[in-house]
């Protein structure tokens, strides 16, 4: 019995080595340490949206608010007593309206945030490297242009993962056919600015259309089929790619220009 329960309790050291699992790092949900993290999906648009909060000032960011889910937004908020105070865009989207302009106004202490570079409204313009704190603790802001201009990556060095909006998708990466896309662009912000990230650094994309969540630096490195290959044959790669336009194009961009309904 003594022997089973040691063999037990190797075995599952040895499982949560193997899934590189610290107590400060997290998958879709925690709320261990001082922070609480949640990984939350819009299946209509396969929109991944994150929500970070300071447990002990309760301030909260939510990363790439999706409008049709700002009822959702505002439950999980308001249950866990936060406050929200940054709405963040990555970049414009083109596929779905963002819920920033929604969350102000059910969220009176609440900023909408984008690049600079997006030439969007919004009260906050991050610039390259630029630090948007939050209690104790800050996103770092990182130009990664390419699937649009003003696409931006979030690094949060606290919980040693960033968030890659649509400049990298996990085995993918985002499209580069309109919104002054450019193949040769992305490539370069993707590997200077997140593939260069600590390997086992976690990475969350925008979106996601094959059930995956989470990847790591390392993982893209090796496995990601568009991003592993020699630029120019991504560049080819990309010309080929031939996507439709997505659905809600025509709504979405100029609304998101203003960071949602106004
Ligand atoms: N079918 C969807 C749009 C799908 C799409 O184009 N996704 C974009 C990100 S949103 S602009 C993309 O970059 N995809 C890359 C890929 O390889 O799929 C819709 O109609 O909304």
């Amino acid at each position: 019995m003594m022997k089973s329960s040691a063999h037990l309790m190797r075995a599952m050291r040895n499982i949560s080595k193997s899934l590189n699992y610290k107590n400060k790092r997290f998958y879709g949900a925690a709320s261990q340490g001082d922070h609480i993290f949640r990984q939350l999906f819009d299946i209509r648009t396969f929109t991944y949206t994150y929500l970070i909060a300071d447990k002990t000032s309760k301030d909260a960011v939510l990363i790439d608010p999706v409008l049709e889910q700002t009822d959702r937004d505002e439950s999980i908020l308001k249950q866990l007593g936060l406050n929200l105070i940054y709405a963040i865009n990555t970049h414009v989207h083109a596929d779905h309206v963002t819920g920033s302009g929604e969350l102000k106004k059910r969220f009176r202490n609440c900023q909408s945030v984008i690049s600079k570079a997006s030439n969007a409204k919004a009260d906050i313009h991050l610039e390259n490297l630029n630090s948007l704190p939050f209690g104790s603790t800050a996103l770092e802001a990182r130009n990664t242009p390419g699937h649009t201009n003003g696409c931006m990556t979030f690094v949060w060095h606290d919980g040693e993962m960033a968030f890659t909006g649509d400049a990298l998708l996990i085995r993918g990466c985002g499209r580069t056919d309109f919104q002054e896309g450019n193949s040769e662009t992305l490539y370069n912000s993707v590997h200077s600015q997140i593939l260069s990230l600590p390997k086992n650094w976690l990475l969350y994309p925008g979106h996601d259309y094959t059930g995956q969540s989470v990847t790591t630096v390392e993982e893209e490195l090796i496995n990601n089929p568009r991003l592993r290959q020699p630029i120019k044959d991504f560049v080819k790669f990309m010309e080929e790619l031939k996507l439709p336009y997505p659905r809600e194009i025509e709504r979405a961009l100029p609304l998101n220009m203003v960071c949602g309904l106004q």
